[in-house]
């Protein structure tokens, strides 16, 4: 297991220069005649031409490749609401992520609001500049309508990682392990610990590819039909019976932990049935540390959200990707058909042959197996099969703006990059 101090965190932040991001350009700007084609007078042209026909921005702007993760900082990691400039860190952190994984440019912008009116009306202000909007970090239940309503109002796609990265890996996760201990999805009982962005969003996926009985639980307990205190959303998974916490982890098969630390102990996980596959996602601290629930539990298999540990559920594995298929084929929304087949592609390369490169740098023999049941975000090959399956999903769903988009070159010209 890596250890790193905090004083090693701050450091890693502050020098050689604050903060993780900077800007760069792409054309030269070193004769007279660039200066004139950059600024005044060459500007002009493609300003005309992107007022005549603003599809030309894709063309003659940065906005193709161009991602703003925005947050307001009320659920930063399981931090809570510590603000929008503490969660700064955070968005520069997926800016990096969104490069270095697939190529994306980025910006990050934290909105000082709690307001959804005012956060709303900010984020579609600013749209015009972006290919793509990745919402971050915003607490529930205010997240959903943000979502709701950015996504109605833009015509580019607008994705809450908290919610669908979360949910397309953690499936994907499931699935997996699903295979390795002989279960179907169906016949699962699955125990989601949190009912806010990432647990609401995650239980809506796994009902939709088959999972028939799910358990959520709050702060307060168990989401069950006699409580005056639940939102639209934790109702959609309302239990009709009233139980227990301890009830609750009965012969669960699966606990997908979204909250925080301690939110389920020992005592839960001893309750659940023979094989149990068990997440503990909240970061950085998760909901019960894997050595111990390995102690416990031997026979579990075990993720957390952290790089430390092995089998990482963690969102980075999604919205690099997502992104990445849906700006290419100009998607207009993420919708539910990109997502599962992310989830799918992702399930998938994790039974592929690891490459050895992965194995260096990983100090450990990787292969599809209890300690490995999700690629690792360092595979290269994740941009291949996960934007191309997004990218088809696009097309096939309607969502893609392109007409005759060649999807077997698109995934030529990601192997191609891959190997450069
Ligand atoms: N691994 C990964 O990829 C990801 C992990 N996460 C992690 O998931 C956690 C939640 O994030 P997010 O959904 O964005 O945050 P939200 O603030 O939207 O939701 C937090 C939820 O946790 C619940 N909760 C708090 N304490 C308990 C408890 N003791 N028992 C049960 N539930 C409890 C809250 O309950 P109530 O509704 O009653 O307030 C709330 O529903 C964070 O730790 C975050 O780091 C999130 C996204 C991705
Ligand atoms: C991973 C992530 O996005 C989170 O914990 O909030
Ligand atoms: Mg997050």
């Amino acid at each position: 297991m890596i250890k790193i101090t905090d004083e090693e965190a701050l450091s890693y932040h502050q020098y050689p220069r604050p903060g993780k991001i900077s800007v760069e350009t792409t054309k030269p700007v070193d004769t007279l005649k660039d200066l004139s084609m950059a600024y005044t007078p060459g500007v002009a042209v493609p300003c005309l031409a992107i007022e005549k026909n603003p599809q030309d921005a894709y063309l003659y702007t940065a906005k193709s490749n161009l991602v703003a993760v925005i947050s307001n900082g009320t659920a930063v990691l399981g931090l809570g609401n510590i603000g929008a400039l503490a969660s700064k860190p955070v968005m520069e952190g997926k800016g990096v992520l969104f490069k270095k994984f697939s190529g994306i440019d980025c910006y990050d912008i934290e909105v000082d609001t709690q307001s959804i009116d005012r956060f709303c009306s900010v984020v579609s202000a600013i749209a015009p500049t972006f290919g793509g909007i990745n919402l971050e970090d915003i607490k529930a239940p205010e997240c959903f309508e943000i979502e709701r309503r950015l996504t109605e109002e833009l015509d580019i796609p607008v994705m809450h990682d908290d919610q669908h990265g979360t949910a397309v890996i953690s499936a994907a996760a499931i699935l997996n392990a699903c295979e390795l201990t002989h279960k179907k999805l169906q016949n699962l009982k699955i125990v989601v610990v949190g009912a806010g962005a990432a647990a609401i969003s995650c239980a809506r996926l796994y009902r939709h590819m088959g999972a028939e009985k799910i358990i959520m639980l709050d702060s307060r307990g168990v989401v069950h039909n006699g409580r005056s205190d639940l939102n639209e959303y934790k109702r959609e998974f309302a239990s009709s019976e009233y139980l227990t916490h301890s009830q609750a982890f009965e012969c669960a098969d699966v606990v997908v932990g979204l909250s925080k630390p301690g939110s389920f102990t020992i005592e839960d996980i001893m309750r659940m049935d023979n094989d149990p596959i068990i997440f503990a996602l909240a970061n950085p601290t998760p909901e019960i540390f894997p050595k111990d629930i390995k102690k416990a539990r031997p026979d579990a298999i075990v993720a957390t959200g952290r790089s430390d540990f092995a089998n990482q559920v963690n969102n980075v594995l999604g919205f690099p990707f997502i992104f990445r298929g849906a700006l290419d084929v100009r998607a207009k929304k993420i919708n539910i058909e990109m997502k599962v087949a992310a989830a799918k592609a992702l399930a998938e390369l994790a039974k592929q042959k690891v490459p050895d490169y992965l194995h260096k740098l990983y100090d450990t023999k990787l292969k599809f197996g209890r300690e490995y049941i999700i690629p690792k975000p360092f595979d290269k090959r994740l941009i291949v099969e996960v934007s191309s399956a997004v990218a088809q999903a696009a097309i096939e769903s309607g969502s893609s703006m392109m007409k005759n988009f060649d999807i077997q070159a698109y995934r030529e010209e990601l192997k191609r990059r891959i190997n450069e």
